[in-house]
C-alpha cells in the first residue's frame, strides 16, 4: 500500500458542500396535512453530481428549496461548506446566494416578463445581500456579454424581452442568469420537462458542457432516469419525503435494493440494457 493511501484511510472526510441533516416538514391542514420531508439527510459532496429522482409527490422540489435557504424545516439543519444556513438573516446569506443557483422547471414562470434580458440575467448581481460584487457598470456589461455567449445566447438581444424567446432560448437565459455570480453549485429542477421535446436536448447538452467545464457541483432532479444517467454520478431516490436508497449512480442503477428505484429503473427499461 503507498504511503498517500495510508494518508487517504486516516485522512478525516472533507466537509461536504451542502449537507441536509434529519429535515422533517410538515405541510397543509386538509385531512392532518402531509409530512413532506420525513426525517431527511443529504450529503452533497464537492464537485458530485447527485440526480433526484421520486415518484411525484415525493419532496423533491421541497429539498431543493429547503437547500437552497427559499423554504424553512420544521426540524433539522442545512449547512452549507459546514456553517448552518437555517437561523440567519438575509442579509447573512451572500455566501449561499452567490455560490448556490437555482434553474426551476418552467423559464415562463420563473423570468418576470416585464424585465428585459439584460435586466433579467444581471439582476444577482444586484442584489443587496451580495453588495459590492457587481463591479462597476462596465463589468456588468462585461460578465452579460460573456454569460450570455456562454449559454448560446446572442448577446445583440439582450434588449428583449423572454416572451420574444423560444422556450429553449428561455430556459438560456434562467441558466444564465443562475450562472451570473459564478457559482459553485447548481440545484436544478426538472431544468427541461417543460421543453419541447426536441429543444431538451440541447438544453441538456448545454447543461452538460456548463457542469463539466465549471466543475459544478450539482443536485437535479428529474422524472427522467436516463437524463440523470447522462448528467449526474450519485443517484438518491425519495418517496414520501425520505430518501429510501442512494450512492453511485452506476451501482444503484445495476443492482437496485429498493422497490421504489426498481419501478423507476422499470418504467425506462431501455437503460438496463
Ligand atoms: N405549500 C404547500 N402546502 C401543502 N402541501 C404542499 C405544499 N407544497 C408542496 N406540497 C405537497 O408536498 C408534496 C411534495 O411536493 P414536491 O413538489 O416537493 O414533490 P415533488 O417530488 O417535487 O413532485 P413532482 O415530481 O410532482 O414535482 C406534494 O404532495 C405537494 O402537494
Amino acid at each position: 500500500m503507498s504511503d498517500s493511501a495510508v494518508a487517504d484511510s486516516t485522512a478525516p472526510e472533507p466537509v461536504p458542500e451542502l449537507e441536509a441533516s434529519h429535515l422533517s416538514l410538515h405541510l397543509g391542514r386538509s385531512r392532518g396535512g402531509l409530512q413532506v420531508l420525513d426525517d431527511l439527510s443529504l450529503k452533497v459532496r464537492t464537485g458530485r453530481r447527485i440526480g433526484l429522482v421520486g415518484e411525484s409527490g415525493s419532496g423533491k422540489s421541497t429539498l431543493l428549496r429547503v437547500l437552497a435557504g427559499l423554504q424553512r424545516p420544521d426540524s433539522g439543519q442545512v449547512r452549507f461548506r459546514g456553517r448552518s444556513i437555517l437561523g440567519r438573516r438575509p442579509g447573512q446569506l451572500a455566501d449561499l446566494r452567490a455560490d448556490v443557483a437555482l434553474v426551476l422547471q418552467d423559464p415562463r414562470s420563473s423570468l418576470d416578463p416585464r424585465m428585459s434580458v439584460a435586466r433579467t440575467i444581471t439582476e444577482p448581481l444586484r442584489s443587496p445581500v451580495l453588495s459590492g460584487a457587481a463591479g462597476s457598470r462596465e463589468q456588468v456589461r462585461q460578465r452579460l456579454v460573456q454569460v450570455m455567449t456562454e449559454v448560446g445566447l446572442d448577446p445583440a438581444t439582450a434588449g428583449r424581452f423572454p416572451h420574444e424567446f423560444s422556450g429553449g432560448q428561455r430556459q438560456r437565459i434562467a441558466i444564465a442568469r443562475a450562472l451570473v455570480t459564478r457559482p459553485d453549485v447548481l440545484l436544478a429542477d426538472e431544468p427541461v420537462s417543460a421543453l419541447d421535446v426536441s429543444v431538451r436536448a440541447q438544453v441538456l447538452n448545454l447543461l452538460t458542457e456548463l457542469v463539466s467545464a465549471r466543475n459544478l457541483t450539482m443536485v437535479f432532479v428529474s422524472h427522467d432516469l436516463t437524463v440523470v444517467r447522462h448528467l449526474c454520478d450519485e443517484v438518491a431516490v425519495m418517496q414520501h419525503g425520505a430518501i429510501v436508497e442512494s450512492g453511485d449512480l452506476a451501482r444503484v442503477y445495476a443492482d437496485p435494493q429498493h422497490r421504489v428505484t426498481r419501478e423507476l429503473l422499470a418504467a425506462v427499461p431501455r437503460i438496463r440494457t
